[in-house]
C-alpha cells in the first residue's frame, strides 16, 4: 500500500482541479471523485446564483468528502479527489496520515481567463474574487506539494508526479 493513498488536489475554482485530478487519477490507476457531487442542491443553487458558500454552507458538504476519503482508506482504494479546500481549518477537517494534498496555484487573471472562456459550469467567474478571498494558501507546517497552473495539463501532471514519487511509492 503506498505511503499516502489519497492525494486531494486543492485550489481555488478554475485552477484546474477537475482537469488535473482526473488525469493524474486515470495515470495512477486510482479511482477519481469530484468534490462538487458531494455538494447539497442547496450549495449549489447558490452558487449558481452567483453567491458565495459561507462556513456554515462548507461544513456538510466538507463533512461528506471526509467521510468518502474514509471509505476509500478502509477499503484500501487509493484515490484521487478534487476539493477547494481553500482554509486551513476546512484541510484540518480532511487531513489524516494517508491525506496528500496537492495545491494547484495560479494568478487571479490566469484563472480568470480560463473561468472565462469554461462554459457549461455552474461556478460563475464573478465569484472567482470571494475565492482569493477565503483562500488561505497552505502554510509549510502542512507539508502540502504546491505546483503552480501555467503550463499543459500534462506538464502540471508531470511536476505532481515527480513531487509525489516519494509520498506515494514509499512505505
Ligand atoms: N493547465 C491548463 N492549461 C489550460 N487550460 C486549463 C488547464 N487546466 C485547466 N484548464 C481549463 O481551465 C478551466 C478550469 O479548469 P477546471 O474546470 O478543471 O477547474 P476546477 O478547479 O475544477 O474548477 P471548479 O472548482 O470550478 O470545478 C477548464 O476549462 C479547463 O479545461
Ligand atoms: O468551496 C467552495 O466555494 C466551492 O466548493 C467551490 O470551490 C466550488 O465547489 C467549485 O470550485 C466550483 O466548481
Amino acid at each position: 500500500m503506498a505511503k499516502h493513498s489519497i492525494i486531494v488536489v486543492m485550489g481555488v475554482s478554475g485552477s484546474g482541479k477537475s482537469t488535473i485530478g482526473a488525469m493524474l487519477a486515470g495515470e495512477l490507476g486510482w479511482q477519481y471523485a469530484e468534490a462538487d457531487d458531494f455538494h447539497p442542491v442547496a450549495n449549489v443553487e447558490k452558487m449558481a446564483a452567483g453567491h458565495p458558500l459561507t462556513d456554515e454552507d462548507r461544513w456538510p458538504w466538507l463533512h461528506a468528502i471526509a467521510g468518502w476519503i474514509d471509505i476509500q482508506i478502509t477499503a484500501a482504494d487509493p484515490a484521487v479527489v478534487s476539493c477547494s479546500a481553500l482554509k486551513r481549518s476546512y484541510r484540518d477537517l480532511l487531513r489524516r496520515p494517508q491525506v496528500k494534498f496537492v495545491y494547484l496555484q495560479g494568478t487571479r487573471d490566469l484563472i480568470k481567463g480560463r473561468l472565462t472562456a469554461r462554459h457549461g459550469h455552474f461556478f460563475r467567474a464573478e465569484l472567482l474574487d470571494s475565492q482569493f478571498a477565503d483562500l488561505e494558501e497552505p502554510a509549510p507546517d502542512e507539508n502540502v506539494l504546491t505546483v503552480t497552473i501555467g503550463g499543459t495539463p500534462r506538464q502540471v501532471v508531470d511536476e505532481i508526479t515527480a513531487g509525489l514519487n516519494d509520498d506515494i511509492t514509499g512505505d
